[in-house]
């Protein structure tokens, strides 16, 4: 696997303090994230940390210092504009977390998602946190990142819009689809920390199998005697070696004209998506329909859901976890009358598994001589099978 996974421990609460704090100690380095705040807004807040315990665990807790005043109210469309200073890696994820800010924002005030303005969200150290969060997250060679589920808290909760039940209207909405519980008293995930995980984890999981690599804990600003105010953050290489983390995305769909399909697979395949596929089935009512599958990496799960929604006629997908065991696999061009043609190996241990020829190059090189295909791919096989690439054989070094 190229990248690292994170998995989010949440079952405490999150906010997005104390998901910088859990990173910062996984060792993001301070200063990354600085310029990253910097590169949005100069000169305006100071990160640092301190060690603290949250009932006697010890923890990292970030603080975020203004340096300058900081407007009282911001449009989504202003936070849009000043996220364009961040490099892409960057940008893109904070660009999301807002955006789920402000679509969540938009239902709870009955407004347009460009029309809404933040009152504590939008402060600096809100700002702070969703880039500090989504720059250590790159810093630390993060590729995919899960969740468990939230603790949301219960009772009410006092800010900019008066007296508030908890979970706060923007945390309710931001939970659509997720795990959440109570999980005690107070106001434990708040809109920010929220919208960082709805962005951010491609799934809701419990804790995926991994070589773990570090811990890093974030600490609340509260110290709850009966329960930690933290969140963890369990970094590592998922489990399986070269396995490599995957998400199966699916929906049925009885109402699409046959003939957009296969624009629709034509289309997720373009976009990222490691393999998409239908399968006939008949459906309630006794109506004919299909499955449509597409498998991908978890960072690639939010495209492959817009592409769906767009381009089919589904009222929703279902996303499930998969571990792909992908063999060890090289490419050896074989000569035949008329061209050459790649030939995929894929091999354990040493030992070839499968030796075919890549199908698209038999068939431009069948075009190109005017031979049947069946007559390429027996020479590309028989050219391979000369050069030892044949099942059972060792590869040659
Ligand atoms: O700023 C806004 S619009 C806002 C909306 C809501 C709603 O639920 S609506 C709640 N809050 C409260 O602000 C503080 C700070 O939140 P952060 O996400 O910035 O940590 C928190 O207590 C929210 O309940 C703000
Ligand atoms: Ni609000």
């Amino acid at each position: 696997m190229s990248g690292r996974h994170a998995w989010i421990d949440a079952s405490a609460g999150v906010a997005g303090d104390m998901l910088l704090g859990a990173l910062l100690d996984a060792g993001a380095d301070i200063s990354v994230v600085q310029a990253a705040i910097d590169a949005v807004a100069p000169d305006s807040v100071r990160i640092s940390t301190t060690e603290v315990t949250r009932a006697g665990l010890r923890a990292r807790k970030a603080h975020v210092a203004a340096l300058t005043g900081s407007p009282p109210h911001r449009t989504w469309a202003s936070i849009r504009t000043m996220l364009t200073g961040l490099d892409q890696p960057v940008r893109d994820p904070a660009i999301s977390v807002f955006a789920r800010l402000a679509e969540a924002e938009a239902r709870v005030h009955g407004v347009a998602a460009d029309d809404v303005h933040f009152h504590e969200v939008g402060a600096l150290d809100s700002i702070a946190d969703v880039i500090g969060v989504c720059a250590a997250l790159h810093d630390l060679g993060i590729t995919s990142v899960s969740c468990g589920a939230v603790a949301v808290g219960s009772g009410h909760v006092r800010g900019a819009h008066g007296r508030l039940p908890v979970p706060v209207p923007a945390v309710a909405e931001l939970s659509r689809g997720w795990q959440v519980f109570a999980g005690g008293d107070g106001e434990l995930a708040t809109p920010t920390g929220m919208a960082l995980v709805r962005a951010l984890a491609e799934v809701c999981e419990h804790l995926p199998p991994m070589t773990l690599d570090v811990v890093g804990v974030g600490a609340g600003g509260r110290d709850l005697p009966d329960r930690a105010n933290v969140v963890r953050v369990l970094v590592g290489a998922a489990a399986g070696g070269d396995g490599a983390d995957a998400v199966l995305v699916e929906a049925n769909v009885d109402d699409l004209d046959p003939r957009l399909w296969p624009g629709v697979l034509a289309g997720l395949l373009e976009l990222g998506a490691a393999d998409a596929w239908l399968t006939p089935i008949v459906m309630k009512k006794g109506r004919p329909a299909h499955t449509l599958s597409v498998l991908c990496a978890p960072a690639t799960v939010p495209r492959v859901r817009d592409h769906i929604f767009e381009n089919t006629t589904t009222l929703g997908v279902r996303e499930s976890p998969r571990r792909k065991t992908p063999l060890e696999r090289l490419f050896v061009t074989v000569e035949v009358p008329g061209g050459t043609i790649a030939v995929k190996v894929g091999h354990r241990d040493g030992v070839i598994l499968q030796a075919m020829p890549e199908f698209d190059e038999v068939t431009a090189v069948a075009r190109a001589v005017g031979r049947p295909e069946r007559v390429v791919l027996q020479q590309a096989l028989s050219a391979a099978a000369e050069r030892g690439l044949v099942t059972g054989n060792r590869l040659a070094c």
